[in-house]
């Protein structure tokens, strides 16, 4: 499977499947009838941001910066048709036994559909607006998230109208990296990801279809105040601060110094970054700010009688990142601290 990035392993608990698939009809700022069911009964706004800008803009690196500062799931729509090719691919070809388990008119449409897919993704064609919009869809379900960027969407005026119609989601706002083409077909030549598309005969293809079906998309939103535009012809660093401000108002991070911050923020928790549940529960994603720690992204249970493993497996010099997101699992960890039952869970 061909991959942008490293993608965010999401542990989909019950509880978390549950309250996406719980769609509530308060509508919100954005004029959303969607969200989301906290267990405490609280809604929780679903909040999604397009992320739009022609092919190699920079659109999968800022996400993966926004996921880490902000606690939304990225969901990059080439990346879900890339794995879709695959999953059809690896269902067709793992041998006559596995073939045969497969009702015939089911394994024709799975080859068809992945056939289809990659050959629209060789020619820089857009796939279908009812494939992309469903791989969408039941990624958002299995995320336990209520914030998404979804990246290289609404690609055209069809997934537009076929987005909202389905999921009745008004986005918050359009990210639009706007970089000019000669930049763009620099990074995609040296993108080095194996991709099919990014030879210079696709990727002249795919800046016609950005110019001819994306910036329309982008023009209408526009029209209604919607698009943050960002020159995304600087260095990353230089374009994540622009996407900081752009963002800051969403559940920016909090960052601590010691432990001990972290036990008062649980006391007197902040909606964005704590999420009650019950008297006794809170649910959090607790993450190393430094990008080389390997309790990145971990799932904690913390009994606050047994802090001492969270903190030595945090250095109190460390900053720490909280977001209201779950995340991966900490498998030995979690067995250790769950010995005794949490008093509150840092999720
Ligand atoms: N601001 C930038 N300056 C230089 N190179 C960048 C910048 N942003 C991304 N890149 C590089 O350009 C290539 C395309 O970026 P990517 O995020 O995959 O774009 P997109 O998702 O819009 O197609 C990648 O190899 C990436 O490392
Ligand atoms: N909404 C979308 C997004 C991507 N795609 C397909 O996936 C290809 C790659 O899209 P991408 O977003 O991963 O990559 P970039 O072209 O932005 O680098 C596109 O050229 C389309 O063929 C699509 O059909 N519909």
């Amino acid at each position: 499977m061909e991959k942008k990035h490293k993608q965010v392993v999401m542990r989909v608990s019950n509880q978390a499947s549950r309250e996406v698939d719980g769609v509530g009809d308060d509508a919100d700022r954005a004029g959303n009838k969607h969200s989301t069911q906290g267990n405490n009964g609280s809604e929780k706004k679903v909040i999604v941001v397009f992320v739009l800008g022609g092919p190699g803009s920079g659109k999968g690196t800022q996400c993966a910066n926004i996921v880490k500062n902000f606690g939304f799931t990225h969901l990059s729509a080439g990346d879900l048709l890339r794995a879709e090719i695959s999953s059809g691919s690896e269902n067709g070809w793992k041998g006559k036994e596995a073939i045969n388990k497969i009702p015939k008119i089911e394994f024709a449409s799975i080859v068809f559909f992945s056939t289809m897919i990659q050959n629209m993704i060789k020619e820089g064609k857009i796939v279908p607006s009812e494939v992309t919009v469903k791989l969408l869809q039941r990624a958002m379900k299995e995320s336990g998230n209520n914030k998404f960027l979804i990246d290289g969407f609404p690609r055209n005026e069809e997934n537009r109208a076929a987005f909202e119609e389905v999921t009745k989601i008004v986005p918050e706002f359009v990210l639009f990296f706007d970089c000019p083409e000669e930049e763009m077909e620099r990074r995609l030549l040296s993108r080095n990801q194996g991709r099919v598309d990014d030879n210079v005969e696709t990727i002249r293809k795919r800046f016609k279809v950005f110019i001819e079906s994306s910036i329309p998309v982008i023009e209408h939103y526009g029209s209604k105040g919607k698009v943050h535009k960002v020159n995304a012809a600087r260095p990353v660093e230089e374009v994540f601060e622009t996407v900081k401000e752009i963002f800051s108002p969403y559940g920016a991070n909090v960052y601590l110094n010691s432990f001990q911050h972290l036990n008062s923020l649980v006391r007197y928790p902040h909606g964005h970054y704590l999420d009650l549940r019950d008297d006794r529960s809170f649910r959090v994603e607790l993450r190393m700010s430094n990008e080389s720690m390997t309790m990145d992204h971990a799932v904690v249970f913390i009994n606050p009688t047994i802090l001492w493993p969270v903190s030595a497996l945090i250095p109190q010099t460390q900053n720490i990142s909280l977001a209201a997101a779950a995340s991966v699992l900490c498998p030995n960890f979690t067995n250790r601290c769950l010995q005794t039952p949490p008093l509150f869970v840092l999720f």
